[in-house]
């Protein structure tokens, strides 16, 4: 199915929920469950060392490091199910990406807060290509003020792909809220590309 734009001012949203059929996506969500090298990495809040409510890994080319809700993350090389997926996101979204954030999400008590991918290395308007395997969760959407809209969620079903670019991470924030629903795993995919600091 080809992708499809999600009318948000300030926004360019497009969403594929079939990019993968369930078969390839069931069996990507074991494969990488089992060979990435997840870690529960911990962020500083309020003063205080707290562990993430999720698992990450990351993986790129060499020179795509990148700071990340105040982490520094070295890529690790690509594995071949990943690089065999970057090829397939460049080709149907037409833009390159040098690194992927794999997020784990064992159940719903995992989640990510609101945030906006704004860092400087991610470039003013990052495409980001969102790949989500598992367990259907609710991504949600809230304005930046002076965006005149409601707050706006959707369900990422697994195999569904969600392509953020342009002007979203300027006018949006993004969550990925807890949910009291018994829900297995789900493992989102974000495809970036990552401005590579040039020394000298
Ligand atoms: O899990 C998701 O769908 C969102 C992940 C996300 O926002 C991120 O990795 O920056
Ligand atoms: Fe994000």
């Amino acid at each position: 199915m080809p992708l499809q734009s999600l009318p948000l001012p300030g926004a360019e949203l497009l969403l594929d929920s079939v990019f993968l059929p369930a078969d390839e996506a069931n069996a990507l969500l074991a494969q990488l469950t089992a060979e990435a090298a997840w870690e529960q990495r911990t962020i500083r809040l309020f003063g205080q060392e707290l562990p993430q409510p999720r698992l990450t890994a990351w993986y790129g080319d060499a020179d795509a490091r990148y700071t990340y809700s105040g982490l520094a993350w070295e890529p690790r090389p690509w594995l071949p199910a990943l690089a065999h997926l970057r090829q397939r996101l460049e080709a149907a979204t037409g833009t390159r990406y040098n690194s992927v954030l794999l997020n784990l999400y064992r159940d719903g008590r995992d989640s990510m807060g609101w945030h906006a991918d704004d860092e400087p290395e991610l470039g003013p308007a990052p495409a980001i290509a969102s790949l989500s395997l598992g367990a259907v969760r609710r991504f949600r959407l809230r304005p930046r003020p002076g965006v005149p809209h409601a707050p706006f969620g959707i369900d990422l079903p697994n195999g569904s792909l969600l392509l953020m670019r342009g002007p979203t991470q300027q006018h949006w924030q993004h969550a990925l809220p807890k949910t009291a629903r018994p829900v297995g795993p789900r493992l989102n995919l974000t495809f970036r590309w990552v401005n590579t600091a040039k020394p000298g």
